[in-house]
């Protein structure tokens, strides 16, 4: 059986004269942690985007679970399977943890006011469900002690947490994490190092996720794609990425530019 559950063939984007993304291959296996790297503006995140319909691709295609989603409306996706969180937060401040969790249920929830669901009891059973499913989230990030407290209260990595909760509310198949550990300290990182872990291996959710972060690249990948200028230069395990003279090279180049 092919266990592809994400394929990206030849994807690329323009923007005016910048070739952001440039025929990017690569395929993500059920129950992988696979990880987008490369130096500032090697296209990762454009890549990301077009994944996950934020950015129109101007070539190429995207397959998940063998369909062809390429353009898929992005408000869709969670339907489909495809959860994710962004670079900059993306949590409601003012709503509590727990209402923030509920916000991700959205794509689940068939009845409405409107419904005659709602004259009987459909709607109500509903909610309770939902309910079930947020608590067992909070169980699993270990944020019981925070669940009724406005997010914009939480310090910047339980925030991320909660947006991290807010994506699994979603019950994905394929989870899209978009540099999740960046401005976090090092016990924050390690917490979601080891969540990005239980996800996968207790929910059963591959992961796919672009990152800055070397250490925890290197540490939780199963496999590694590296980007420069838009293309794919190589990929691998860890120790093949990090033994490989292109990628060295890729980085280094990066720095001395910067310097
Ligand atoms: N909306 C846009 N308009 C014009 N150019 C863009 C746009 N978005 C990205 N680019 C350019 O495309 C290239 C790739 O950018 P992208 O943000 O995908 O890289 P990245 O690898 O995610 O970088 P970083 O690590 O800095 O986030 C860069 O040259 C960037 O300036």
């Amino acid at each position: 059986m092919d266990d592809t559950l994400l394929r990206v063939e030849g994807l690329s984007k323009r923007f005016g004269g910048v070739e952001a993304v440039a025929g990017v291959s690569f395929h993500v296996r059920r129950g992988e942690i696979y990880s987008l790297i490369g130096p500032n503006g090697a296209g990762k995140t454009t890549t990301f985007n077009m994944i996950s319909s934020v950015v129109r691709p101007s070539g190429g295609t995207v397959h998940f679970e063998g369909r062809d989603i390429t353009g898929t409306a992005s408000h869709r996706l969670s339907a489909i399977g495809i959860g994710r969180t962004f670079q900059n937060l993306a949590v409601f401040k003012h709503a509590t943890v727990v209402e923030n969790l509920l916000v991700g249920r959205h794509c689940h929830m068939r009845s409405n006011v409107f419904d005659a669901a709602w004259f009987f009891g459909r709607a109500r059973r509903e909610e309770l469900e939902h309910r079930r499913k947020v608590e067992e989230i909070i169980d699993f990030l270990e944020i019981e002690d925070i669940r009724d407290m406005p997010v914009g209260t939480l310090s910047y990595g339980m925030q991320k947490r909660v947006e991290l909760g807010r994506a699994l509310a979603t019950e994905p198949k394929l989870l899209l994490l978009d540099e999740m550990v960046s401005g976090m300290n090092t016990e924050e990182t390690e917490d979601i190092a080891r969540f990005v872990l239980d996800i996968r291996d207790e929910l059963g959710i591959t992961v796919l996720m672009v990152e800055h972060d070397m250490g925890i690249v290197m540490d939780i990948s199963d496999r590694i794609c590296v980007l420069n200028f838009g293309r794919k230069i190589a990929e691998g395990t860890p120790a093949d990425i990090s033994a490989n003279a292109a990628v060295v090279d890729a980085y280094l180049g990066g720095q001395k530019a910067a310097a």
